[in-house]
Order: structure tokens, then sequence, then C-alpha cells
């Protein structure tokens, strides 16, 4: 499969339609999403309507001013929760640095994280950060809805929704060092380990350096690689969202594997079940075909029990019955 790329499937959402839940584009888009999501478990979008080019676009220069400020100021970001700390060049992956921050469309937390980084203010900062996650969150709540229409569960969106919160993460992955001290053997170096995401849904924006992997869910449990279009988002379905759906809906394995000369940004909205949420196999989900595949499980407790145990199988060990 060396050099191949994954057959991704690539939605498009009308952009000119101020009415798209009630026009005739609506339900068989919702049928492309939950097909897309159970296939893969991911999707790539273009969608520009809701979160404008220029916006995506700022936030990623915005990110470069992040990165670049010294090692000390940005290790000032820590957060005890679980992928909020600046973590930069760990050793399991030395060219990956990020920070999450929570739920940065209010401005408080938009406004605090600033600060915190540049305590002489950077309000172009700030107004970029709150105004792209409130509108990925917009997005984001569009595809959940989509999804839950899909499984003709419109009426239970809302329900659900206001369990959720979000976790907006900046990634920067640097062009791997030669050598490279995980020298695949072709210049190329791991960026981000495997891994299947915990949350709900994750939605991710990149710039123009290529290097996302995923080991596709009818494939021989190889690697390959995706090809993100220029201005495309990329939908993917995390182990909450997989277990409310009693596994109907796939949560992809995918890595960021970094070779070339430049170096790669990625950044993105992960909404997650807000704090205390209970994830249920609703019960229009479960029948003969599709019998019980997940007990009602606190998703925080399955998250600490991913962080202590880091297996790749965590949300059938944990929740599968
Ligand atoms: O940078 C990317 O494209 C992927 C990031 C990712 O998978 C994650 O942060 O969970
Ligand atoms: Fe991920």
């Amino acid at each position: 499969m060396m050099g191949a790329h994954h057959q991704t499937p690539y939605l498009e959402f009308p952009e000119d339609i101020e009415q798209f839940e009630s026009s005739s584009y609506w339900v068989p888009l919702c049928a492309q999403v939950r097909e897309a999501c159970e296939a893969h478990g991911f999707f790539l979008l273009q969608y520009d309507k809701v979160v404008p080019k220029t916006l995506r676009r700022d936030m990623l220069s915005a990110m470069r001013s992040l990165f670049d400020l010294p090692d000390e100021t940005k290790c000032r970001y820590q957060n005890p929760k679980p992928y909020r700390s600046y973590s930069g060049k760990c050793p399991v992956a030395p060219l990956h640095e990020s920070f999450g921050i929570d739920d940065p469309h209010k401005l408080d937390a938009a406004r605090d994280f600033t600060d915190l980084m540049w305590p002489e203010g950077n309000p172009g900062f700030c107004e970029t950060l709150h105004s792209i996650n409130s509108k990925i969150l917009e997005l984001n709540s569009l595809i959940m809805k989509m999804i839950f229409e899909s499984f003709g569960m419109g009426g239970e969106f809302k329900s659900h929704f206001q369990d959720s919160s979000t976790v907006f993460r900046i990634m920067k992955y640097r062009v791997p060092p030669p050598p490279s001290i995980n020298d695949q053997g072709d210049g190329s170096a791991i960026g981000l380990v495997a891994h299947t995401d915990k949350n709900d849904l994750t939605i991710l924006y990149q710039n123009d350096v290529q290097g996302l992997e995923v080991v596709p869910r009818d494939g021989d449990d190889e690697w390959v690689k995706v090809r993100v279009p220029e201005d495309a988002f990329i939908v993917i379905v995390g182990d909450a969202l997989k277990a409310w759906s009693n596994g109907r809906l796939h949560a992809v394995k995918h890595r960021v594997v970094m070779s070339g000369d430049r170096d790669r940004y990625s950044c993105g909205l992960f909404s997650i079940p807000k704090e205390g949420a209970m994830i249920r196999v609703p019960a229009k989900l479960v029948d003969t075909d599709h019998p019980l595949r997940y007990r009602p499980f606190k998703f925080d407790d399955y998250v600490t029990y991913f962080v202590s145990n880091r297996r790749d199988d965590a949300l059938e060990v944990y929740a599968g019955v």
C-alpha cells in the first residue's frame, strides 16, 4: 500500500441555502454523513459557510506566533485535565507540540489563555481563537444533528448536545531532523502516535503539509495516508460517539507521520461529553441484529481508565458487554 491514499469520502454541504434543514438536500446529506461515519469513521468536508476561509487562515498564522513563543512561556500553560497542558517535544512524540483550551467560544476562556501567553495582551489572537471555536462549534452541532437525524432521532439531539463541552486543540509538528530517532527508514518520523479519539466528534483543520494516516475499517490493518485537500475539514468519530451508536459508527485509528521540509500545523474542536455525563446506548439502537455492545458509563471515568492503561481496545475492555 506504500504511496496509496485512502479513498476518503469527501462531502460538500450547500453554501447558498439559508434553510439547509428544510431543503431537499438535508435528508440525503444526513444519510451520507452516517454512511461515512459507519464505513470509515471519518470524512473530509468542504463547507465554507459557517467557518469562513479567512478565519481559518488567520488561525493558522495566529498559531505560528503562539508556537514561536519561548518554551518557558508556553510551559506556563498547565491544566490538571488530560490533553490540555502545553505538551512540547515529549519523548514519544518529539516533533509534536500542543495546547488544549477548554471552551474558548466563551470569551473569558479565550482571554485567560491569551493573557497567560501574552501578558502585554494580544487582542487579535484572542478574537481569532474565540471566533473560530464559536464557528466550528456551530459546524459541530450541525454534524451531530445530522448524525442523530440519520438514526431518526433528531428530536433527541438537543438533550444530548446540552451535555457537551469542547476542547480546542492547537498543534504543531516539526520537520523530522535527519537522522531521526524515530526514523521509519524513509526519512519520515512519527508526529503523533496511533490512537482513536476518545470524545464524541473531532473537526480538524490543517495547513497544506500532509501527514495524517488511518487504519481503514475494511483494510488489512495497514496504515494508509489521507490526502487532505486545501481548506477541507477532517471530521473524525471518537469512542464516545461510537459507544453511543452501539458500535454502528466507527472510531478510526489514526496517527500523524512527518516527512519533508515544512512544519505541519493543525487545529480543531473536540466535542466532549460534559463533566459527569453518562454515555448510554439509546434503546432505539438496540435490536436483534444489533445487540447491546456497551454498558452505560461515565465518560470521565473512561478517560481516566484510558489515561492509565493506554490500550488500543480500551473502549471494548472498559465498557464492552
Ligand atoms: O494533527 C492532526 O491532523 C491529527 C491530530 C489528532 O489526531 C489529535 O489531536 O487527536
Ligand atoms: Fe486524533
